[in-house]
């Protein structure tokens, strides 16, 4: 192999390989294989943890850009280094149930992160700022429902972030191996598509496109 090769994997032939991580744990909804998509499925509800009077939220609409994140403020289950989450319109997300039990967790963050006071699940992340690019989007954590059939996560965001939770960092390269055995690819920031339309909107904000 030359040392172009071995510095860019050129012909490392990795096809119908079997996969060598599985022994890593991402995220309980991912590790035993990704739920597909339902195509037509269309919304369906969203409930805490709490065994009584627990917070319930309808999502009228199938969600987009699903995946998981490494960030250390997205609410993760138990045991998982990463959240799963996902955006909607915000005039699809309700609360239905139980929602005086909701404060938000931190009101100076661009998401403003409602989460459930007893069991301290996130039950839907608002943008409120106009201006950001996100604007009119909720953040829903689609595991939380009882139906399948939700959009399946697409990709991995902010996953140098998990070494910010006390990952030990020697353990990225076995991470990155695993997300990018999954179909996930691992991205430190957001997925290209969402890094276009942030600067999308910022160069528009600025008047450089119109
Ligand atoms: N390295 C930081 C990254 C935090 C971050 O920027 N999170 C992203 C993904 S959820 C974000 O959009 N945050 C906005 C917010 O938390 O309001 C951490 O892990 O805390
Ligand atoms: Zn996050």
């Amino acid at each position: 192999m030359g040392l172009l090769d071995k510095l860019f994997g050129g012909d490392e032939d990795t096809a119908g390989a079997p996969p060598k991580f599985t022994h890593v744990k991402i995220h309980p909804q991912v590790d035993d294989g990704i739920p597909p998509t339902a195509p037509g499925f269309s919304g369906g509800t969203l409930q805490c943890k709490c065994a009584n009077n627990a917070v319930v939220v309808t999502v009228g609409d199938q969600t987009a850009h699903n995946h998981v994140c490494g960030c250390t403020k997205c609410w993760k289950p138990d045991g998982a280094i990463f959240s799963q989450i996902a955006v909607v319109a915000r005039d699809k997300v309700d609360v239905t149930e139980n929602g005086d039990k909701l404060d938000v967790v931190d009101a100076s963050a661009a998401i403003q992160r409602h989460a459930c006071r007893d069991c301290g699940v996130h039950m839907y992340g608002r943008i409120e700022d106009s201006n950001h690019p996100f604007h009119g989007l909720d953040f829903v954590h689609t595991e939380l429902s009882a139906q399948t059939g939700w959009a399946a996560p697409e990709f991995a965001a902010f996953v140098s972030s998990i070494i910010e939770s006390g990952v030990d960092p020697a353990r990225m390269d076995d991470i990155r191996g695993r997300l990018s055995e999954l179909g996930l690819t691992p991205y430190d920031c957001l997925s290209p598509p969402l890094m276009d339309a942030i600067a999308t909107h910022v160069a528009k904000q600025k008047g450089v496109l119109s």
